[in-house]
């Protein structure tokens, strides 16, 4: 299964954000989109996962087409979004939250508990109750009840501590290999190199390059020059 977006155009009322944005996510691989602020990164997600409708270009799974779609149709056939800023319900217990969305399918509650034992320990708190990282663990937990082949996550590691910015990158990596299709929108580039294979940089509404993370690793001088265009442009 492989994600295939190509001249992909969406923005808000008459104005266009992205521009013709092509890319490719394959199975079993992560790719980080990298992108300034306002670039379009979360735009480029929510036009995948059908929250906003593109204004032209193609968003495909294997030969299925979703733009255009609606996202509930969108989510049944297997995106799921973990979205920025994580939306838990203040109200609502880690375990109503999974019960909420969960979907017949290879993902099932105790098998997300095992990946995130921490949300097993706090089933019965409630939204509300739970610290940055618990929130970002039980959003997820969420997405993969909806049993997706693609994950969407928008900048999951903000706002958390050192630690658990990288266990979430470390459940994210161990997802990836796992062979989900995994795409997901980072602000800080050694973030990215730590979890995706390939790494998009969005500017100007389009994808000005991509890289393997091998190639960013290996070229100090190549990755100080995409920090600086995702950073800066
Ligand atoms: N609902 C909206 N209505 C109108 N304009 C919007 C809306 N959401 C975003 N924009 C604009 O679209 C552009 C791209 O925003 P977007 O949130 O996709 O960028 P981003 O790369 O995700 O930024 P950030 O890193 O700040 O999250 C920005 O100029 C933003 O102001």
């Amino acid at each position: 299964m492989t994600l295939t977006v190509a001249g992909l155009q969406a923005g808000y009322g008459g104005g266009t954000v992205l521009h013709g944005a092509d890319l490719t996510v394959p199975q079993g691989t992560a790719l980080a989109v990298l992108g300034r602020n306002g670039a379009g990164k979360t735009t480029l997600v929510h036009a995948i996962a059908g929250l906003l409708r593109p204004k032209a270009g193609s968003v495909r799974l294997d030969d299925v087409e979703l733009a255009g779609r609606p996202a509930h149709r969108v989510a049944r056939a297997g995106v799921g979004l973990v979205p920025q800023g994580r939306r838990v319900f203040a109200s609502l217990t880690v375990a109503e939250h999974l019960d909420l969305s969960r979907r017949p399918g290879e993902w099932t509650v105790p098998r997300v508990l095992e990946l995130l034992p921490r949300l097993g320990e706090r089933r019965r708190h409630k939204g509300n109750q739970l610290s940055g990282g618990e929130a970002q663990m039980l959003a997820i937990a969420r997405a993969l009840l909806t049993q997706p082949r693609l994950l969407l996550l928008d900048e999951p590691c903000e706002g958390l501590a050192v630690d658990l910015a990288a266990r979430v990158r470390s459940v994210v990596a161990e997802l990836a290999r796992g062979g989900l299709a995994v795409l997901l929108v980072e602000q800080q580039p050694e973030h990215a190199l730590a979890v995706a294979d390939h790494v998009a940089l969005l500017g100007d509404g389009v994808v000005v390059a991509t890289h393997t993370a091998d190639e960013l690793r290996a070229s100090p001088h190549l990755a100080d020059r995409v920090l600086s265009v995702a950073t800066h442009a």
